[in-house]
């Protein structure tokens, strides 16, 4: 297999490899950009015109998607996949992925869409570079644009795999994309309702590429991910890395359950107190009236929304962070 193909290892080891460009025997040619960063170019004859970013380890522990990109690359190194996409392979944040934790100072995943350039550090950089390379990449005009960010969650969810839709004021959400995304596996879909600072919030926002957060399961530490089941993700990925989707594909979302942020928990201050067991699911329900929070100023997060569901509650974030969403189910009237 090509050396380029081995991207995982080049980062693990903190290593540069000694060729930069390297071609397969079908006339792939995958070109490293940097740390964790490397660009696949099909021959010109056989390019389909769409351009793929993904991504995964912007948080460090979260390593099933890490081994799925990595297999994935493999597969193209040794001439197994056969793209017809130029793609982009990122691995997020390399010095947390070495020390298997989330972040190292800060979280990668709020640095973005400006936010790096009013911090310092390793990580404020790093999400910097990360929208140079992502900006670079998508900066070919009349091309399609697709970003999946994969992450793992820190706890358990009653529902197990589902994404993250950016939003952008005046864009609709896309049909197609969520039928997509329920042919790769995908239970359930969150609407996003206001801008943001992840990484998929700046290519959605800044970049015009459709983009989700994909998360996949429960995050556990490189080669302990057989519960978490990446079959019908990997499939539908190298259906678009191949170009060979169902050309008339469904687009009944079959089942996909649709969800909208009612509200972003924020942690304002070192008071801030979340009254959740500490092993809640993702998606659990809580009831009108429960006392979900409290914080400094006797500021009180009571639920008042019918059917809410919480995700991500994580009251170990820093001040200023979200602590937790609540979400409402919702129906697909609004999509494009
Ligand atoms: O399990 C958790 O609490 C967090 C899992 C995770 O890393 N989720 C992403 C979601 C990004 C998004 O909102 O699109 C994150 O928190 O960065
Ligand atoms: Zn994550």
């Amino acid at each position: 297999m090509l050396a380029l193909g081995k991207l995982l290892d080049l980062t693990l080891a903190g290593r540069e490899p000694a060729e930069k460009t390297q071609m397969t025997v079908e006339g792939v040619r995958m070109r490293w950009l940097g740390e964790g960063a490397l660009e696949v170019r099909p021959p010109e004859a056989r390019d389909n015109g769409m351009d793929l970013l993904l991504s995964a380890g912007i948080h460090g522990n979260e390593t099933a998607p890490i081994e799925l990109l990595d297999e994935l690359l493999h597969g193209i190194a040794r001439g197994d996949i056969k793209p017809r996409a130029r793609m982009l392979f990122l691995f997020g944040n390399p010095e947390a992925i070495r020390r298997g934790e989330r972040y190292i100072e800060q979280d990668v995943n709020r640095l973005f869409n400006g936010r790096h350039e009013l911090s310092s550090g390793t990580e404020a950089l790093r999400a910097g570079e990360l929208e140079r390379l992502a900006a670079t990449f998508f900066s070919v005009p009349g091309r399609m644009r697709l970003h999946y960010d994969l992450h793992t969650a820190i706890r358990g969810s009653k529902i197990e795999q589902f994404a993250l839709y950016p939003f952008k004021e005046g864009r609709q959400h896309s049909r197609r994309e969520l039928a997509r995304l329920r042919a790769a596996g995908m239970e359930a879909v969150l609407l996003q309702s206001k801008a943001s600072i992840t990484f998929t919030a700046y290519t959605y926002e800044q970049l015009d590429a459709e983009a989700f957060t994909l998360e996949l399961g429960k995050a556990r530490p490189f080669g302990q991910n057989q519960q978490v089941n990446l079959l019908l993700l990997e499939e539908r990925l190298k259906r678009i890395i191949e170009g060979d989707e169902p050309s008339a594909e469904d687009e009944r979302l079959d089942g996909l359950q649709l969800f909208s942020v009612a509200r972003e928990i924020i942690k304002h201050s070192d008071n801030f107190h979340l009254h959740l067991p500490a092993d809640i699911e993702n998606f659990s329900e809580l009831s009108k009236g429960y006392l979900l929070a409290e914080d400094l100023a006797e500021t009180r997060w009571i639920v008042e929304e019918e059917g809410a569901r919480i995700i991500f509650p994580n009251p170990k974030v820093k001040n200023g962070l979200r602590a937790g969403i609540l979400i409402v189910p919702t129906t697909p009237d609004q999509l494009g």
